[in-house]
């Protein structure tokens, strides 16, 4: 299979060419997701058997305040992609977020349920879902939640950061959701597009994320635990943690149909956590 996957420096991307060296990485420099047309004549020039998106604009902060370069990155430039896969007969995995869901109540999310982004990067990622079920084909979105990984930003490297220079850190805890490894997205991605290739009638919206639901601050906890790092966590509201964008409270997703069409379980987090660390040579 002739894999052809955009990003090349994300975290998930990463995760992906530890697991399959021979597919095609595409950087901003092959591909830049604000030119649409750029994305879609990649795919014509390697004719691939299947296509993954792992790029996305993911400051969720600065989206608030060029939501129009979030959008060409996260809404057009993977309708774009779909398009042409749905044309050329290719599977195409793309990878989505909690922030699709407005965040009230706290039942896990399920991949019919009504959607209402709390933010602008929410809103793109929306706009990108929409236009690749509208190309139809053999397509499927994944959303996930809360990446970590070993690379890149993300919160197991903040709280390493911050966890040393402070006693003591205030962290939300009323936001709850599944932090997930991203090598566990990646294997998702990468067993998705096999099954899809075979099974294109599997298409459609799943969920994927670490088990068990926890808070960002429970999850510093477990950070600073398995690293021996002697800080402090105080439990804080939402409203007492002001950012340019407004996350949701409830990001839980019900992965079940997922574990159902594919066989893909929950990874459990606590045990992706320990090898993120120990990869990061700060585990205890
Ligand atoms: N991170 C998270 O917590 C979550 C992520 N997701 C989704 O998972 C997917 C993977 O995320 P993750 O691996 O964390 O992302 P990262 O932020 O680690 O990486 C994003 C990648 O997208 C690339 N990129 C950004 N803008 C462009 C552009 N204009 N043209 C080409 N490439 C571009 C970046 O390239 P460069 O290095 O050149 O900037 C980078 O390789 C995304 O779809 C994201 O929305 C879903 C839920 C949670
Ligand atoms: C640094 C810090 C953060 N926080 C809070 C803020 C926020 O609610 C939470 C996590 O902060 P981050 O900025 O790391 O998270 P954020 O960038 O919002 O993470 C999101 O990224 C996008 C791409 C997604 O798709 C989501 O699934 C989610 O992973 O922790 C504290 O409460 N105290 C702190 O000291």
């Amino acid at each position: 299979m002739t894999l052809l996957v955009f990003g090349r420096t994300g975290q998930v991307a990463l995760e992906l060419q530890a697991r399959s060296p021979d597919a095609i990485f595409l950087g901003r420099e092959q591909a830049d997701l604000t030119d649409p047309d750029a994305c879609a004549a990649m795919i014509h020039k390697y004719a691939p058997s299947a296509v993954i998106n792992a790029a996305a604009y993911t400051a969720v902060d600065r989206a608030e305040e060029d939501e129009a370069t979030t959008l060409a990155v996260n809404g057009i430039a993977p309708g774009a992609m779909a398009q042409v896969c749905a044309e050329l007969g290719v599977p195409f995995v793309h990878i989505s977020t909690d922030y699709v869901f407005a965040g009230d109540g706290d039942t896990p999310w399920t991949p019919n349920d009504a959607v209402s982004p709390p933010n602008a990067y929410g809103r793109t990622k929306l706009a990108g879902e929409d236009r690749v079920r509208a190309a139809g084909g053999a397509y499927a979105i994944l959303r996930t939640s809360w990446v970590v990984s070993a690379h890149g930003n993300n919160f197991v490297k903040t709280m390493l950061r911050l966890g040393a220079e402070r006693d003591k850190l205030t962290i939300v805890a009323d936001q709850i959701g599944g932090p997930t490894p991203a090598g566990a997205i990646a294997e998702a991605c990468l067993s998705i597009a096999d099954q899809l290739c075979a099974q294109p009638d599997r298409a459609g919206t799943y969920h994927f994320s670490g088990a068990p639901d926890t808070s960002w601050a429970d999850f510093a906890r477990e950070i600073f635990a398995q690293s021996g790092t002697e800080c402090e966590v105080e439990d804080i509201p939402t409203t007492a943690f002001p950012t340019p964008a407004t996350r949701p409270l409830n990001s839980r997703l019900d992965c079940t149909t997922t574990q159902q069409v594919f066989g893909i379980a929950r990874p459990k987090w606590r045990d992706g956590l320990s090898a993120i660390l120990t990869q990061l040579g700060a585990r205890t």
